[in-house]
């Protein structure tokens, strides 16, 4: 069977919606010394229509995993993709290179969530989430504790510092696979 060399890793950004995703992923692949191609995986599942259903009590989309793991499977075998999603254990292992947490106060998450005129049990669920520290924890169960890394996301320092950290992670990373990395 043939095999891919990955040149570049899959890097995995993941938080409570709200905690500055894309907009992290929107500046690395600006950055990025190697080309990263983000994945912003809510719109990536409803243009696919990688959905079970639509839950309009929630205004949400019932994800069909399965599917949405297939659809990404050879891009994320290929490598350079940052993955943009408020989960992260759907993941398999084998894909992932560095998953990055993103944390925000949770009052500041609370105004960002109304600006976005979220509906406020929305709003709420997202908070509590936060605050429990639903999604670190997730990250902290499904990977490696060496590839996971926490990062603070409450104003444009903190922003330009994190992008600034995976800039030089991705750098040691390419150093460390001259070759490539083959999966
Ligand atoms: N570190 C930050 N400093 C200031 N504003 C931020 C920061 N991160 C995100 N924001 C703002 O918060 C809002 C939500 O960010 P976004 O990237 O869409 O979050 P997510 O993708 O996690 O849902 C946007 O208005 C964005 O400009």
């Amino acid at each position: 069977m043939a095999s891919t060399t990955k040149v570049s890793p899959v890097i995995v950004i993941t938080g409570t919606p709200g905690t500055g995703k894309s907009t992290h992923a929107e500046l690395l692949v600006q950055e990025s010394p190697v080309r990263l191609r983000h994945i912003n995986v809510s719109e990536f599942v409803k243009e696919r229509g990688l959905y079970e259903n639509f839950d309009a009590e929630w205004d949400s989309y019932i994800v069909d995993e399965d599917k949405l793991i297939d659809e990404l499977e050879p891009s994320a075998t290929a490598g350079g993709i940052i993955l943009d999603w408020h989960a992260c254990e759907p993941w398999p292992e084998r894909w992932v290179d560095l998953v990055v947490v993103l944390r925000c106060d949770h009052t500041k998450l609370w105004e960002r969530l109304e600006e976005r005129k979220y509906p406020n049990k929305k709003i709420v669920e997202n908070n509590e989430a936060e605050i429990m520290e639903v999604i670190a924890q997730e990250a902290r169960d499904s990977y490696a504790p060496e590839i996971v890394v926490e990062l603070k996301s409450e104003c444009t320092e903190d922003l330009e510092s994190n992008v600034a950290r995976i800039v030089e992670w991705i750098r040691a990373w390419k150093k460390d696979h001259p070759e490539g990395e083959r999966p």
